[in-house]
This record gives C-alpha cells, structure tokens and sequence, in this order.
C-alpha cells in the first residue's frame, strides 16, 4: 500500500515559485486502478514522478507499506511485526534505485526503450533485473499486445504505437506490485488505444499490482476503479 500525505511540490522558474502540487493526499491499496486526468502541465508527470522515487517534494510524505520485505529503512510499527513501513521521500539514491526495480514498473510517456537492443531485450531487462522471468507469462503478454512478431528487431525499426506496446510490456515484464504509467495509450489509435488500455487494467488485476495511470482520455480512465483530476495542484475525485 502507499498512502501519500499532505505532498507539496513546487518549481522556481525565473525567480518565481510556482507551485505544482499542493497538499496532495491519495491511498493506493495493492490491486487499486487509479487514473489520473488533467490539463496539460497541471502536474501529472510531476506526480508519478515523486511515486517512482525519481524526484522528491518539498514536504510531505509517501508511505510504503508492506509485510514482511525490507526496503531500504525499517520503520516497524508499533503492535505489528509483520509490518513495514518506508517513507520514500527519505530514500538514498541506492535505496531509491532497489524501489524502482523490485517494486515498480514504468512507462514514460516517450517510451525510454534502448535503442541498440532488440525489443525483447528491452522487455526482458526488469525480469532479469529482479531475477523474476516467468517465460509463458511473457509469452501470453506478448501475444495479447501483438507485439510478438517484432521481438527480435531494434526499437527504431517500429512504429510508435509499436513502441509503446514494448514499453508497456517492459512495465510489466516483472510482475511489479506498482504500474505507473503515463500516458501509455497516448501514441495509439482509438480502437488500439481501447485494447491495450483494457490489457493494461485487466492484467494489473491479474497480478494484483495497482496501477496508477496519466491519461487525457476520459474513455481510458473509466476503465480504472478510480478516477481523479488534477488542478491547481489538488488532487479530487470525479
Ligand atoms: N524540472 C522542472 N523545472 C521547472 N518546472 C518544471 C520542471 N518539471 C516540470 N515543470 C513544470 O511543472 C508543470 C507540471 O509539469 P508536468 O510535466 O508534471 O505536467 P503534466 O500535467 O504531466 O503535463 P502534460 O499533460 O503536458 O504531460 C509544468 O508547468 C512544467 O513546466
């Protein structure tokens, strides 16, 4: 689970503050399907951003909480010894690299695939990362994204919806409890757009990873449990 509290986050452009989020609070249980909408620039990359451990708020808190597994600092509660809690905000560089790999899977919204190995290396790099490389599971995936006859050609030898179906396969080749994805329809057709975007939901469910997702499509966030808006910094729900 992650329980984001009271997040603050702001930019100094030209010697003014502008503040991008303000007092941000949201709970995302394993298996939760979020979407998150908003205008262009409102914040939502800067958002998954601070949940991926990759930039840090000016204040406020992200709480990881999970039984059993250590990452990073242990900080027990009280009553509980089955559970842990980490603050990622507080993370070192290392302990921030170990959270991305183990516990999250991502896909930008300009795909970052390496361009000089073939697609299913690309895919393959967090399954072996983790050690996690479950063979028909990736196999299925594959298949359900059509991207299984590309798998030995280079990222730049395919078309950008091509593209972005690798890197949504590359988000979840590991299995991770956490999916943020931005804007991962973004570069598709509508009717692809409505299949992948189903895929994607559909197999968080599977694996019980909660999915957190960037989309200026109402039709694509109505596939998630719960929908959200960003504006003027805070977070409602619609
Ligand atoms: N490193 C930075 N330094 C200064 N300003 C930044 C920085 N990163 C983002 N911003 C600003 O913060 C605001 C929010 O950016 P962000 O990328 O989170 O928006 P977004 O909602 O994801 O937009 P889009 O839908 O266009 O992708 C923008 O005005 C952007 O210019």
């Amino acid at each position: 689970m992650l329980s984001l509290k009271n997040l603050q986050k702001s930019y100094i452009d030209a010697g003014e503050k502008h503040t991008i989020l303000n007092n941000v609070n949201l709970s995302i249980m394993p298996g939760d399907s979020i979407s998150i909408q908003g205008a262009s620039g409102s914040g939502k990359s800067t958002l998954l951003h601070l949940l991926a451990a990759l930039d840090k708020p000016d204040s406020g808190e992200i709480l990881l909480t999970s039984s059993g597994e250590s990452c990073g600092t242990n900080n027990k509660r009280p009553n509980d010894p089955q559970t842990l809690s980490h603050d990622i905000t507080q993370f070192t560089e290392k302990q921030a690299d170990q959270y991305r790999q183990f516990k999250v899977g991502l896909i930008f919204q300009r795909f970052n695939l390496i361009d000089c190995i073939t697609v299913m290396e690309n895919i393959m790099l967090p399954a072996k990362i983790t050690g996690n490389v479950q063979h028909e599971y990736i196999r299925n995936l594959l298949n359900a994204l059509g991207i299984d006859r590309h798998i030995n050609k280079l990222p730049n030898q395919l078309s950008g919806g091509e593209q972005q179906r690798v890197a949504i396969a590359r988000g979840l080749s590991h299995q991770p409890p956490l999916l943020l994805a931005d804007e991962p329809t973004g570069n598709l057709d509508g009717k692809n757009s409505d299949t992948v975007s189903k895929l994607l939901v559909d197999t968080c469910k599977k694996l019980n990873t909660s999915l957190v997702m960037v989309t200026h499509s109402e039709k694509v966030a109505s596939l998630t449990q719960q929908q959200w808006y960003l504006n003027d910094g805070r977070l409602s729900q619609i």
